[in-house]
């Protein structure tokens, strides 16, 4: 399960959690403008816009799970487990795999918008990157300051929600997700009137009384309506420390501890890491499940220039700040 957050206060925030119950040596990869990226069926993207982000190294080519380009527009892959379905080539289309598809509308968009118009000819296709890798079955949040939209790789064609809550999670299909929060309008931050039976007297004997009900669980739907509840309440100041730090809030609102989700084998799904773009400097912090101090990369102090990309292990050792 992953969750990913659009967010705005002076500037516009972007990440998300990374839950799973295995990694593939993820790091932080920045990969500048003249980095080939070769694609299966087009021809390759000699130069494009940079990108700084988590990636999977393999054969020297980083597989991105999400990144933020040059101009600030953010892209994120989250599974969407047997729901997505990758089609065969099509010779009228631009055919991408899913795993070029984040370098293929970060290193040539600069907007939500103009995604919208790649988009219109993408068909995705059922390519692995290698014969030892899966095909990743995702669907995508792309979302720049103004605008948020998810696109999901479905058996009746490629579909492109707007999605106004900047929030993504994975099953069922995002407009189920949205539907969903329906249920919900009755919540609130403020302390709810009696309107149940006024004739009952009935106390407020805690504070939060307006979120009772806002799912507490693991599943996608319900993190779904607590990462909207959350953010869609978040107050912060607009500077960059307390916007990074409210984000990181938000997403520790669905963040998974180790144990709560068991997926056999003794293995079991937790936040490996979370992350937040500013995506107006394209700095990315991020922190991991065992290390809580974040981490900084920023995308405009490598060489933008560079055909090599540079990437940068997690640190994933907790880093204490003994006082004495
Ligand atoms: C598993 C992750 C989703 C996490 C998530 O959403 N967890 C909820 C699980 S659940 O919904 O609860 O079941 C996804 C997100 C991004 C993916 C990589 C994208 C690049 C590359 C694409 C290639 O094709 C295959 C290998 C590759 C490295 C991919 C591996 C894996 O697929 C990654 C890590």
């Amino acid at each position: 399960m992953c969750t990913a957050v659009s967010f705005k206060t002076k500037d516009h925030y972007f990440g998300r959690n990374f839950d799973f119950d295995f990694s593939y040596s993820e790091q932080a990869v920045i990969t500048p403008r003249e980095f080939e990226f070769k694609l299966r069926e087009l021809s390759a993207l000699k130069k494009h816009y940079a990108l700084v982000g988590i990636a999977a190294i393999f054969d020297d080519v980083p597989l991105y799970y999400d990144a933020v380009n040059e101009y600030g527009l953010g892209m994120a892959g989250l599974n969407f487990e047997g729901n997505a379905v990758f089609n065969e080539i099509d010779p009228n289309m631009d055919n991408v795999a899913p795993y070029e598809f984040i370098p293929y509308i970060l290193g040539q968009c600069k907007t939500v918008a103009e995604a919208r118009v790649l988009l219109e000819k993408v068909n995705l296709v059922n390519l692995a990157f290698s014969d030892n890798l899966p095909v990743a079955s995702l669907h995508w949040i792309i979302a720049d300051k103004d605008e948020s939209i998810v696109v999901e790789p479905l058996a009746d064609g490629l579909k492109i929600y707007d999605d106004p809550v900047g929030v993504l999670t994975n099953n069922p299909t995002f407009d189920r997700q949205l539907f969903n929060l329906n249920n919900y309008r009755g919540l609130s931050a403020k302390t709810p009137e009696n309107t149940f039976d006024p004739n009952a007297d009935l106390d407020v004997y805690s504070r939060g009384m307006g979120t009772l009900g806002l799912p507490g669980d693991l599943t996608s739907s319900s993190r779904f309506v607590k990462a909207t509840f959350t953010r869609a309440h978040s107050v912060c100041d607009d500077d960059e420390n307390s916007s990074v730090s409210q984000f990181f809030h938000i997403l520790g609102s669905v963040a998974q501890q180790k144990g709560c989700c068991d997926v056999g084998n003794d293995e079991y799904e937790y936040t490996i890491y979370s992350n937040c773009y500013n995506t107006e400097t394209g700095v990315m912090y991020y922190r991991t499940y065992y290390n809580s101090q974040l981490t900084a990369l920023d995308l405009r102090k490598a060489d933008l220039d560079s055909d090599k990309y540079v990437a940068f292990p997690l640190i994933e050792t907790q880093q204490i700040n003994h006082l004495n």
